[in-house]
């Protein structure tokens, strides 16, 4: 381990003026060592150097030098209000400056004096609104401006990553082998972040962006492909799972699997047998029929005399895929149980559900996060499903396969991010794509309705509930509280039941509700009980009711695409035609778009492919959403092509038989033993 770059790793207590407040502060930032503090770039730069006024545009950020030509007049409104104005003389123009709300400045300003001023370009009444005077002899140059929140100011942790280049800067070294720093002019690592920070100039600004662009990602990759092969290098299970036995329980299910789901079940069956580790991820778009091909591969270890552990990101989720499991098992004397964090912990069901499963007792154990916690031991472990495996992080992952002897495996996601980046973000997994839907199933038609046609969508539920037929009704998260949120949701359920009861029940689920209610109004939904479900979004994921033809959502713009589409998921799961209607008045074109492209296509990749271009106009949402992980300076979808790039060459130099052995990549090696497994 070189000591250099231990130094990196070392607390921020070691900068001046950081104590127990400001710790914490840059920790609710992400940033923890010095090595996070210098890699906490600036989103944008604020331009310090004075232009010409002929250069100027309109609204732009810019910075003015001239002499004061009048003295300045400062006006009070009320008590806490004020406004500042005085002329500039730039060369033999004259322009107004006006400050608000920073009195204070009066006494800065003095007839005759030479000023430097950054604020707003407004060109029409030639006028400046101040920001920041800035002092003469500040160098003229770009300043960074960083992300800051309410513990922390920007230019408090402005001066922090200061302190640290200047304390720190002979220990960064290079991660990037030489010869790829060569072959893609790339800068040194320290000249990156020194750029990153406090570039000379806008080149100079976009050149080290580039290079960290390229680092980020390389970085990224070479972690995946370096976690890949420590999995590669320990030896797996080899499940021999009763193939007589499969194939009997294949052939008694009530349908027949589609040929997208035989060959997924084939995959994965191929992986359990050898006594290489599987680690791979099952993509279906949503109701492509995940969860029987995740009970197939279950049934599989359970013959081999293997326990099973399926983990669900809800806890409706779980229950859900307990109640299914139990009842293809049950015939069969396979033992399925349920842990949730609703099983109280010190109970005495508790207690003796854990005493079965270290028994062995039980076969198959389904639950949410709870399956991660101490205490919970199996007696041998041989496969491990995790259910939209995006919303567990790698590290979660990996905690629930430590609890066996390297069990194998499987991930399940509806999430369908575009192949071209399945293979760089999931790189370090093999992948099963499910690509068609079940045989008899019709796309959901969709329509865009305005807020003023509530009326008429109602009207329309009620055909389809003299159907037989049952509805969602989805209120979205609006606001920051989860008060008027709930108080949206009970609006909602209030008018439901005013139309619809008392011929048809209507019930309300939210993610407030202690566990066993929601369990009571969902198996009261399945059962057909209800026949309106008013929901915020806790039914969003993976939520399989068949009789539920039409999902009505509220407010819909602001939900983003992938929300949208696997809302939409929850109808269309039987032969029966089904509806989605979006209501919304959509206030941008970002939003707009968006809902038009709901009308337009069921298709999952095509709806990623879309919200990853519009994203790229207006990026509200963010990656997590869609899938992605989150990077600091790089964005997968802009820069696709560097990413695919940084792939082949992580890829190559890891693979290498003496990678980490080398001048050239030992630092690499370092850096990836050090970091936490993966991503989140
Ligand atoms: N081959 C098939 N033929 C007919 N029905 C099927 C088939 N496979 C699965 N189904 C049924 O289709 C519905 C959807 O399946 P499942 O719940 O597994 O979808 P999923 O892929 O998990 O979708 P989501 O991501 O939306 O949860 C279920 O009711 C299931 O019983």
């Amino acid at each position: 381990m070189s000591s250099l770059e231990t130094i990196l790793e070392q607390s921020l207590a070691s900068l001046k003026g950081v104590g127990p407040k400001t710790l914490q502060a840059l920790q609710h930032l992400g940033i923890t060592t010095i090595e996070d503090l210098l890699t906490a770039f600036p989103f944008r730069y604020d331009d310090y150097r004075p232009k010409k006024i002929a250069e100027l545009i309109d609204q732009e950020k810019v910075t003015l030098r001239g002499v004061v030509a009048t003295a300045p007049v400062l006006v009070h409104f009320g008590r806490k209000k004020n406004r500042l104005n005085f002329n500039l003389q730039i060369d033999d123009q004259v322009v107004l400056v006006t400050f608000f709300n920073q009195g204070y400045l009066v006494d800065k300003v003095t007839q005759g004096a030479e000023l430097t001023v950054f604020g707003k370009w407004e060109s029409a009444r030639q006028q400046l609104l101040g920001m920041k005077l800035l002092s003469l002899n500040k160098k003229e140059r770009l300043a960074g401006v960083y992300r800051s929140s309410k513990e922390i100011h920007a230019t408090q942790l402005q001066r922090l990553v200061k302190q640290a280049f200047e304390r720190y800067h002979l220990q960064i070294s290079d991660l990037l082998p030489q010869n790829l720093q060569k072959k893609y002019h790339l800068l040194s690592r320290q000249q990156m972040i020194h750029d990153m920070h406090f570039p000379a100039d806008q080149a100079a600004a976009q050149a080290a962006k580039r290079t960290a662009v390229y680092e980020e990602f390389f970085l990224f990759e070479a972690r995946l492909q370096y976690l890949k092969q420590l999995d590669q290098q320990q030896s797996g299970l080899q499940i021999n799972y009763d193939n007589q036995q499969l194939k009997k329980f294949i052939s008694q299910l009530p349908f027949e699997l589609t040929a997208a789901q035989k060959r997924s079940v084939n995959e994965i069956c191929h992986d359990m047998h050898r006594p290489i580790h599987m680690n791979r991820l099952l993509q279906g778009d949503v109701g492509s029929g995940k969860t029987i091909v995740a009970a197939i591969a279950i049934y599989a270890a359970v013959t081999a005399g293997y326990q099973a552990a399926l983990m669900a990101p809800t806890e409706i989720l779980a229950r859900q895929h307990a109640d299914k499991l139990f009842r293809l098992f049950e015939p069969l004397g396979v033992n399925v149980s349920l842990l949730t964090g609703a099983t109280t912990s010190g109970s005495r069901q508790r207690r003796e559900l854990l005493q079965q499963l270290q028994k062995g007792a039980i076969n198959v154990l389904v639950g949410t996060h709870a399956l991660i916690q101490n205490g919970v031991e199996f007696k041998n472990l041989g496969l491990v499903i995790t259910d939209e495996q995006h919303r567990f992080g790698v590290n979660q992952r990996q905690a629930l396969r430590l609890k066996g002897v390297q069990p194998d495996v499987l991930a399940l996601t509806a999430t369908p991010i575009p192949r071209t980046l399945a293979l760089t973000v999931y790189g370090e997994m093999d992948v099963s794509i499910i690509n068609e839907l079940p045989q008899g199933r019709k796309p959901v038609k969709t329509f865009w309705l305005k807020k003023t046609q509530l009326q008429q969508a109602f009207n329309f539920i009620k055909e389809q509930l003299k159907q037989g037929q049952q509805a969602y009704l989805v209120t979205p998260l609006v606001s920051e509280s989860e008060v008027l949120d709930l108080q949206n949701a009970e609006q909602l359920s209030e008018d439901a039941t005013k139309f619809f009861a008392p011929e048809y029940q209507v019930g309300l689920i939210h993610g407030k509700m202690k566990s066993d209610e929601k369990e009571q109004i969902m198996t009261a939904f399945t059962g057909g009980k209800i026949a309106v479900l008013v929901a915020t979004t806790v039914i969003e994921v993976g939520v399989d009711v068949p009789k539920a033809s039409v999902i009505l959502i509220l407010d819909a713009d602001r939900f983003g695409l992938a929300q949208l589409h696997q809302l939409r998921g929850r109808v269309g799961r039987s032969s029966k035609q089904s509806y989605c209607l979006l209501v919304a008045d959509p206030k941008t074109d970002y939003g707009r778009e968006r809902l038009q492209t709901m009308t337009e296509t069921t298709d999952g990749f095509v709806i990623a492919q879309r919200d990853l271009e519009l994203r790229g106009q207006g990026d509200v949402l963010g990656n997590k959403q869609a899938g992605l992980p989150e990077f600091k300076v790089a964005d997968p979808v802009k820069d696709l092509r560097i990413l695919q790039t940084a792939q082949i060459d992580a890829s190559q130099i890891v693979k290498q038989p003496d990678f980490g052995k080398t001048a050239a990549t030992k630092p690499l090696l370092h850096y990836l033993q050090r970091q936490p497994l993966g991503f989140d």
